[in-house]
């Protein structure tokens, strides 16, 4: 009789590794007081994490530590399976390159055109300069600013600076996207704008993605609509058979004082009985 082996996982089986793993992270700067105290979470493959919480609450410093730019004090992260914590600088640098990084006010470079800023990392890999030129003018399209590929960051608005800085994070088909406050400093109307377009990215692209943000309604927006291909535009997700109003690749992150007080889903977060989150909520 043949020894019984346990099943090999089919050579086809999704991998399921997340795509971003904190475990007891912590950190803290000047004083005692942690601004991160051992945070735990996951990010799932095609997952868009939404990231809440007070005004220094510690959200930028998540998203520096999740593209190596910090180091935590204690606890482990994972991006893409690996150990962040104790890789080597170049490594890092390696790994960091998969990553898309759309800034806080966009941090463009001023003295460079935006042809310049969005192609910074194929100029920077020495790409040769007409494949480069025809990859910005497709990303361009994309985030739907195709005229101000010779202007300047000065000669823009605000929303078409975070538009170019979008196209910067998503030219080289990253396999994750960190947003920090990517509507911060907007008016209402031209955040939609960017809002919409984050949601075209997710749904075009099935981006992880990481997005802090301080605008409630750009969150709920994020989580209730979609991206129409055919009319080009964002529409409601609809409540019917098929779907129940909500995008399933939605999930929350709420910090405050250093801890999650909320890690999950659209419905969870809405429903949650915390007395501190219906407060922060309403
Ligand atoms: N490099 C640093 N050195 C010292 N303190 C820092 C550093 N970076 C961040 N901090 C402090 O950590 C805390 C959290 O900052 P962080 O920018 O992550 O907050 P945030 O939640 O993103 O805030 P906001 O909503 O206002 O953007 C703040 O008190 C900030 O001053």
């Amino acid at each position: 009789m043949p020894p019984t082996l346990p099943n090999p996982a089919p050579e086809n089986a999704p991998d399921t590794t997340p795509i971003v793993a904190f475990h007891d992270v912590s950190i803290a700067f000047d004083s005692d007081r942690p601004i991160l105290n051992k945070i735990s979470f996951e990010v799932a493959r095609g997952q868009t994490l939404i990231i809440l919480g007070p005004a220094g609450c510690g959200k930028s410093v998540l998203v520096k530590l999740v593209d190596g730019l910090m180091k935590p004090d204690s606890g482990s992260i994972k991006v893409f399976g690996e150990e962040l914590t104790t890789m080597r600088e170049r490594d890092v640098y390696t790994l960091r390159k998969r990553i898309g990084m759309v800034f806080q006010e966009s941090a463009l470079f001023d003295s460079m055109n935006v042809e310049d800023n969005v192609a910074y990392r194929f100029n920077e890999a020495g790409m040769d300069p007409s494949e480069s030129h025809k990859k910005v003018e497709e990303v361009l399209n994309f985030v739907e600013l195709p005229k101000a590929i010779s202007k300047f960051p000065s000669e823009l608005s605000g929303g078409m600076r975070r538009r170019v800085s979008i196209a910067r994070a998503i030219i080289t088909n990253p396999d994750l996207i960190l947003y920090d406050s990517p509507t911060g400093g907007l008016d209402p109307i031209t955040s939609t704008t960017i809002v919409e377009l984050v949601i075209k990215q997710r749904d075009v692209s099935h981006t992880t993605s990481l997005l802090i943000t301080h605008r409630l309604q750009d969150a709920f927006t994020l989580a209730t609509h979609r991206w129409n291909v055919n009319d080009n535009k964002m529409e409601p997700i609809p409540r019917n058979e098929m779907d129940n109003g909500i995008d399933d690749s939605t999930q929350f992150l709420v910090l405050n004082e250093g801890t999650v007080v909320y890690h999950g889903n659209t419905q969870g977060l809405v429903h949650s009985e915390d007395p501190w989150l219906k407060d922060y909520l309403s």
